[in-house]
């Protein structure tokens, strides 16, 4: 079976006078139906590896494969497609839309992939919220739902377009311990019922440990 995702030798620095490395050398392959943690020091590379796998930077060196096919020659209109129906992505920080409902920033990324008729993203919308506790509050905008809500909202807006991959940064860090919780259960859940795959950095080895592998980084390289 082919790795979802594949990178051999992935590398990014930032051409700055004295040149920044972000990313060195790192070789990993990430298999459907994984929950892999990236653990690593402040300020490691963790996100700027997440960047990476997400196709929302380019590395400078290396080679990074998605469902089997190479990023490489991909153009920008093509990695947007792949990130659409790829890829889902939970922040830190939710990064709803403030002026829209839950169900219509979950509606976003299926607008724009455009594979479904209006009523059917609605229609679809509304169910995937509803299976993340969410069903009460589908026409409330963020400013009216609690933390933990509008991550689980930001969960339902990653599912939109049923990518196999969830990228998670810090997904719990700013969630008290009770909504951390229930958020790592939803994605541990995505994993395990779902058939999704997980790479969430974190910063919290109990969580890290509660998951299938972790890749610990250091200065920027498998450590
Ligand atoms: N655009 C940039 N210009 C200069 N330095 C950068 C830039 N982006 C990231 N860095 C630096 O690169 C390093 C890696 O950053 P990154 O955010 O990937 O680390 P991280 O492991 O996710 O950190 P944290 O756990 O604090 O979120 C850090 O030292 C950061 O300050």
């Amino acid at each position: 079976m082919s790795a979802l995702i594949e990178t051999e030798k992935l590398t990014r620095v930032l051409p700055e006078t004295v040149p920044v490395t972000l990313v060195k050398d790192i070789t990993l392959a990430i298999n459907e139906r994984e929950f892999v943690a990236v653990t690593g020091p402040s300020g490691s590379g963790k996100s700027s590896l997440l960047y990476l796998l997400g196709l929302l930077d380019r590395p400078t060196a290396g080679t990074l494969t998605i469902g089997g096919r190479d990023a490489e020659p991909m153009n920008e209109r093509e990695r947007a497609r792949t990130r659409l129906s790829m890829l889902g992505f939970v922040f830190q920080f939710h990064f709803l839309l403030p002026e829209f409902t839950a169900r219509e920033n979950v509606e976003i990324p299926m607008r724009k992939l455009g594979r479904l008729a209006r009523p059917q993203m609605r229609e679809r919308a509304g169910e995937l919220l509803s299976s993340l506790g969410l069903g009460e509050h589908l026409d409330k905008r963020p400013d009216q739902l609690s933390g933990g809500q509008r991550q689980r909202v930001a969960v339902a807006r990653s599912l939109a377009n049923d990518p196999p991959l969830i990228l998670a940064d810090e997904p719990t860090g700013s969630l008290d311990s009770k909504s951390s919780e229930q958020v790592f259960a939803i994605l541990e859940n995505l994993v395990r019922e779902g058939g999704k795959t997980v790479v969430a950095v974190t910063h919290d080895l109990d969580m890290a440990a509660r998951m299938d592998r972790r890749i610990h980084i250091v200065d920027g390289k498998i450590g």
